[in-house]
């Protein structure tokens, strides 16, 4: 989710290389935090010109622009993963779309397996780093010939999710009373979509890996390449398997019953940090 301001970027014409005037409105909503924007205006995917298509059962596609409690926002319903097929920068595609619409502010999200042994199902995790395993292979959204209209051929990502964001959040969680379910670490994205194996997870524990998933890396790269304010957490749909006697295996189904679970208190949790940017900015 992003929320949209002014200032357009420089010499970017969304209506003309998108042909956004080609989208028709559609209105059909999965998530409850999109579900509660007023005056919405739905864009699914395949109305959009080069746009991807989700493909992952639970990810509805399509973009959905209202307002969060009287703040314009664009959310995406349904995100791109690497292991639906597309090359890594279409993944990312939607956030250049985002700052071209305006947008200064992403509220990224994701469902994570907790790594770290003191997180629940449940948890809400602030993400204060990232290890992009994805990028030791060269796959990068980046890559590739360098759009200078977005940003530098080279940026730094080093504080890529904002420090007074991730203390305002943590602040919020416990105004909310969930501050025992808030945790704050280092998550990291997988090609998937296999889940790992055990000695995967060994390796990634002594890395200081906290929560790993399938997202969300490509995303803020290329967000920080265009100057964009980061915040992100995953809510912590399972326990990673880490020996080979649980009975349990990870599994997509978990994943989504923890989401819906905790579909309310995220939404609240989004829509105060929401408040709190454009109070602060
Ligand atoms: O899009 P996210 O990263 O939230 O979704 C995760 C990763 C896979 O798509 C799926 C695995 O169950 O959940
Ligand atoms: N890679 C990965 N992605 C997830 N998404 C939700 N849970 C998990 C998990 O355990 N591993």
């Amino acid at each position: 989710m992003a929320l949209i301001s002014k200032g357009r970027i420089k010499g970017l014409d969304l209506k003309k290389e998108f042909r956004i005037r080609s989208m028709k409105p559609y209105s059909s909503f999965a998530s409850p935090l999109a579900e509660s924007l007023a005056d919405k205006e739905c864009f699914p995917y395949d109305s959009v010109p080069n746009f991807p298509v989700s493909t992952v059962p639970g990810h509805r596609g399509q973009l959905v622009f209202g307002l969060l409690d009287g703040v314009p926002v664009m959310c995406m319903q349904g995100r791109f993963h690497y292991y639906e097929g597309y090359p890594i920068c279409k993944c990312a595609m939607p956030i250049r779309v985002m700052k071209m619409v305006g947008i200064n502010y992403l509220i990224a999200t994701n469902a994570a397996g907790g790594l770290n042994e003191k997180y629940k199902v449940g948890d809400i995790m602030i993400i204060k780093d990232h290890v992009n395993f994805l990028g030791f292979a060269g796959v990068n959204p980046l890559r590739g010939p360098n759009d200078e209209r977005f940003g530098p051929r080279f940026p730094a990502v080093s504080r890529a999710y904002d420090a007074k964001l991730r203390a305002a959040a943590m602040r919020i969680g416990k105004e909310m009373g969930i501050g025992h379910q808030i945790q704050e670490g280092v998550y990291t994205c997988l090609g998937g979509p296999s889940f790992e194996t055990v000695a995967e997870l060994a390796a990634m524990k002594i890395l200081g890996i906290d929560a790993v998933g399938m997202s969300t890396t490509y995303e803020v790269i290329v967000a920080c390449h265009s100057g964009m304010t980061v915040f992100a957490f995953s809510l912590i749909t399972n326990k990673c398997v880490t020996t080979y006697d649980e009975e349990v295996m990870p599994n997509h189904e978990e994943v989504i019953q923890t989401g819906k679970e905790n579909e309310e208190v995220l939404k609240a949790f989004v829509s105060r940090i929401v408040q709190h940017i454009t109070q602060n900015s």
